[in-house]
């Protein structure tokens, strides 16, 4: 456990977005025409994600307290770390701390840098077979001697909260199928619009990035929502003209602030995951956070938008308590 991060992570929390921003959480104001002249459009409205976390987490609280109940049993979460990597720390010891306070057991196995890749499947063998977990979450990146689509591979896939498993990918890239899982960031992208109000069936959605963990299953769950779903990368010649279309953007291609208001079409949505550390003087850290869209330029056009930090990042850690909530009710029968 290490103190001096946790502690760094919650103060890196409390630089809040600008308050002359209007909070929101529920429906939001048709978006601001076109035709208005710049100088008479309102500002983006801000998605308070840190405040649509906390309701997620208070009713998985709810749900836990209502298992421990109706059967005296709780969710469980093993979360695998394997190195020292400060920032993985950080977020290891957030999910704790979350799943401390959702009522929610967690088990934790810290392995050295030059641990084995057998010592690491061990370790998830040992939590696949152990029936008071029902989470199993690896934390990314793993180090370079490890592969890591094999201990992806080896989660039991109906423990599988990070839903990085193939069953789990697979399932969700087909029509008429359904994962057990899906990850934590894009569906928290997802709740982060659904639960603003942001319509998304028949909108034009363009998704910057195409990982794993974000990318492409941001895009998947966008188009089974019925949005037309567009992704560009860093191949992609023309992503600001591609990106000028949509009415949802999912920023999430790990450039700080690469996404410019004047790439923006009036009024969109701008979901962003970006998580970067910029120089800033004025800072005790030296740094702030900021995200893969410039906030300053974007919030001037767009219709809505997410603060970082408070945006997407505590979706992620409240949905992966969800996901582990929904795997233990379904192993108890009760979903
Ligand atoms: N808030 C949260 O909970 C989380 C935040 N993050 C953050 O989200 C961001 C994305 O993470 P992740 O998906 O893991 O990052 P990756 O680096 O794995 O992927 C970035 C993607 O963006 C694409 N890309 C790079 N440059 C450009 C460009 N100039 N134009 C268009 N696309 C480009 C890459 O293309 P190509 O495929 O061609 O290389 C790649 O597909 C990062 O800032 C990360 O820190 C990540 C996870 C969780
Ligand atoms: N197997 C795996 N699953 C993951 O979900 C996973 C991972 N590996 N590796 C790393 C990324 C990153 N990630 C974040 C979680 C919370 C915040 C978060 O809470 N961010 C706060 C700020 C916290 C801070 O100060 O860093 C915010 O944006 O407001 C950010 C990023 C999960 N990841």
């Amino acid at each position: 456990m290490n103190a001096a991060a946790v502690a760094t992570t919650f103060a890196w929390s409390t630089f809040a977005a600008p308050l002359r921003l209007r909070v929101t959480r529920g429906a939001l104001r048709t978006a601001p025409a076109r035709a208005l002249p710049r100088s008479a459009r309102a500002e983006a409205k801000l998605i308070d994600g840190k405040a649509i976390a906390a309701d997620v987490r208070e009713e998985v609280r709810v749900g836990v307290a209502q298992m421990k109940e109706k059967i005296g049993k709780v969710p469980g979460l093993a979360v695998v770390l394997v190195g020292e990597r400060k920032d993985s720390q950080t977020y290891v010891n957030a999910k704790k701390k979350a799943c401390a306070e959702a009522g929610i057991d967690s088990f934790g196995t810290d392995l050295p840098g030059d641990a084995t890749e057998e010592e690491v499947l061990k370790v998830v063998a040992d939590y696949n077979a152990d029936p008071n977990v029902h989470g199993i979450l690896v934390q990314l990146p793993m180090p370079d001697h490890i592969d890591e689509e094999r201990v992806l591979g080896a989660i039991s896939y109906e423990k599988d909260v990070d839903g990085f498993h193939p069953l789990n990918t697979g399932r969700l890239a087909q029509r008429g199928r359904e994962p057990l899982f899906v990850p934590c960031t894009p569906r928290g992208c997802i709740e982060l619009l659904e639960r603003s109000g942001i319509e998304i069936a028949g909108k034009e959605a363009v998704v910057v990035g195409r990982s794993n963990v974000v990318g492409i299953p941001a895009a998947m769950l966008l188009q089974r929502r019925d949005a037309t779903v567009t992704i560009v990368h860093s191949r992609t010649p023309n992503s600001e003209e591609i990106v000028r279309r949509a009415d949802i953007v999912i920023a999430a291609c790990g450039r700080m602030e690469m996404v410019k208001g004047s790439w923006l079409k009036p009024g969109a949505a701008v979901i962003d995951v970006g998580i970067n550390a910029k120089d800033d003087p004025s800072k005790k850290l030296g740094y702030r956070l900021v995200g893969d869209a410039d906030f300053e330029s974007c919030k001037e056009v767009a219709g809505a938008i997410t603060p970082v930090p408070g945006g997407v990042g505590p979706m992620t850690i409240a949905i992966l308590l969800k996901n582990t909530m929904e795997g233990a009710m379904r192993a108890y029968g009760m979903m």
